[in-house]
C-alpha cells in the first residue's frame, strides 16, 4: 500500500524511469474512485494508463506495490494456486465477473416444460459456474437473481422465485462454509418475505470473513435502486453535518453503493445470456467500465464452454478505460495514480504567492 513504500517507493511515470520519493502533495488530489487505499495519504485507482499522452502538466504514474508486498501476494497465490483451464491465460483473468442470467423461461417454454422448470435449471448453471470461478481463481461473482422489476410478475412466479432463493441458501450453506466461500446480497431485502430476509441476513453473517471467493447475489435490486439509496444515504450525512456537499466525489459515492461490500466493486467482465443486447438496470454506475459478453445461450444452456468463450473473448479485448488502450493482462498487473505536475520557473526561494495562485 502507499503507506508502506515510504521511504523509497516504486513509482514509475510512464516514461519507465524510476522517481523517488513520492511527490508530497494533499490527500484531496488523489481522492479518486474505484480502488481506494488504506493509506491516509493517498486513494488509488486501479487502471491502466499507458496511451495518455504526458504533456508537462499532466502526467500519468503507474505505482507499483512496495516489494515486501510483491512477496506476500506471491506465497498466497502459489498455496492458493487455481488449476486453469488450458486456453486461459492467468494474468488476464477477470478478478469479478457478473452475470445477467437471462432465458431461463424460454428455456422451459422450448421444451413445454414449466416455467419453475426454468428457474430449476438456471441454478443448475449457476452452481457450475460458481465451482468454475471457484476453480479458475476468479475473486467475485455477482448474478443477477431478482430485479426490482420482477415484483411485477405473476405472483405464483415470484412465490416460486422466492422459495428457489430459500432452498439454495439452506441446500448450500455448509458448502460455502466449507469451500470458504462468502456470500452478499445486494438489493432491497426489505421487500423480500420475512423469513427469506432473516435467512439471507444469517448467511451473509455466518460466511463474512470468508476470503476464497465472493458470491454476490443481487436481489430485489436495480442499479437505480442502489444510486438512489446511495444518494439518500449522502444526504443524510449532508444534513446531520458530517459533510460538506463539495465532499460528494465519485469515491464517496463508491464507499455508499451496495458493491461496497467487496473488495472488487467493478466487474471486469459482465455477461448476459439468451442473445438480449441491455443492461436491464443493472450495476448502471459499476460497468462504467466492464467488457461485455452477449452469449446466444439460455442461462440453463451455459456451462463450462460458454463460460470458457467468454473468458478467451474477455482476454483478448484491449481495455480502454476511457483513454489509450491495454490488454487485460496489462490493466490487472498495475496501479495508475493520476498527478498533475505544476513546474514553476523561479527557483524555490523566489517562488511567490502569485505564482502558487498560478499554479
Ligand atoms: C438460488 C438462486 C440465486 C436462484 C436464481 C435463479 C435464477 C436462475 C434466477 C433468474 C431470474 C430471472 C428473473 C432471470 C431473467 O430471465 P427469465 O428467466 O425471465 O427468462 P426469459 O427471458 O426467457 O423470460
Amino acid at each position: 500500500m502507499i503507506s508502506s513504500l515510504s521511504p523509497q517507493p516504486l513509482i514509475k511515470p510512464n516514461t519507465g524511469t524510476t522517481l523517488s520519493p513520492i511527490p508530497h502533495v494533499q490527500n484531496q488530489r488523489f481522492k479518486l474512485a474505484s480502488h481506494v487505499c488504506p493509506s491516509e495519504l493517498l486513494s488509488i485507482r486501479k487502471r491502466p494508463g499507458s496511451a495518455c499522452a504526458a504533456t508537462t502538466q499532466h502526467r500519468r504514474y503507474l505505482l507499483f506495490p512496495a516489494e515486501e508486498e510483491e512477496e506476500e501476494r506471491e506465497v498466497k497465490f502459489t498455496s492458493d494456486a487455481p488449476a486453469l483451464a488450458e486456453e486461459l491465460q492467468r494474468e488476464s483473468m477477470p478478478r469479478h465477473v457478473a452475470v445477467i442470467m437471462d432465458g431461463n423461461r424460454r428455456w422451459a417454454h422450448l421444451r413445454g416444460l414449466p416455467v419453475g422448470s426454468g428457474y430449476e435449471a438456471g441454478v443448475k448453471s449457476l452452481k457450475t459456474l460458481v465451482e468454475l470461478c471457484c476453480k479458475w481463481g476468479i475473486r467475485v461473482l455477482t448474478v443477477f437473481a431478482f430485479s426490482s422489476d420482477n415484483w411485477f410478475r405473476p405472483e405464483v412466479e415470484v412465490e416460486f422465485l422466492m422459495s428457489l432463493l430459500e432452498s439454495g441458501v439452506k441446500e448450500e450453506k455448509e458448502s460455502f462454509i466449507r469451500e470458504r466461500i462468502r456470500i452478499s446480497v445486494i438489493g432491497d431485502t426489505s421487500k423480500l418475505p420475512k423469513r427469506l430476509e432473516e435467512l439471507v441476513i444469517n448467511v451473509v453473517e455466518t460466511t463474512k470473513n470468508n476470503t476464497r471467493f465472493q458470491l454476490i447475489v443481487a436481489v430485489s435490486y436495480s442499479g437505480q435502486y442502489d444510486l438512489v439509496q446511495a444518494c439518500q444515504r449522502i444526504a443524510m450525512k449532508v444534513k446531520d453535518g458530517l459533510i460538506e456537499p463539495n465532499d460528494v466525489s465519485e469515491s464517496l459515492i463508491e464507499q455508499e453503493l451496495e458493491t461496497n461490500c467487496t473488495e472488487f466493486p467493478y466487474p471486469d467482465l459482465l455477461i448476459r445470456t439468451s442473445g438480449e443486447l441491455r443492461i436491464s438496470n443493472f450495476m448502471l454506475w459499476q460497468l462504467a467500465y466492464t467488457e461485455l459478453f452477449f452469449s446466444q445461450s439460455l442461462w440453463p444452456d451455459f456451462g463450462e464452454a460458454e463460460f470458457l468463450e467468454a473468458l478467451k473473448s474477455f482476454q483478448q479485448r484491449r481495455r480502454h478505460y476511457g483513454s489509450g488502450g491495454v490488454s487485460s493482462e496489462f490493466a490487472n498487473s498495475c496501479y495508475v495514480v493520476y498527478i498533475e505536475l505544476f513546474f514553476a520557473q523561479s527557483p524555490r526561494p523566489d517562488f511567490s504567492e502569485a505564482e502558487f495562485l498560478e499554479s
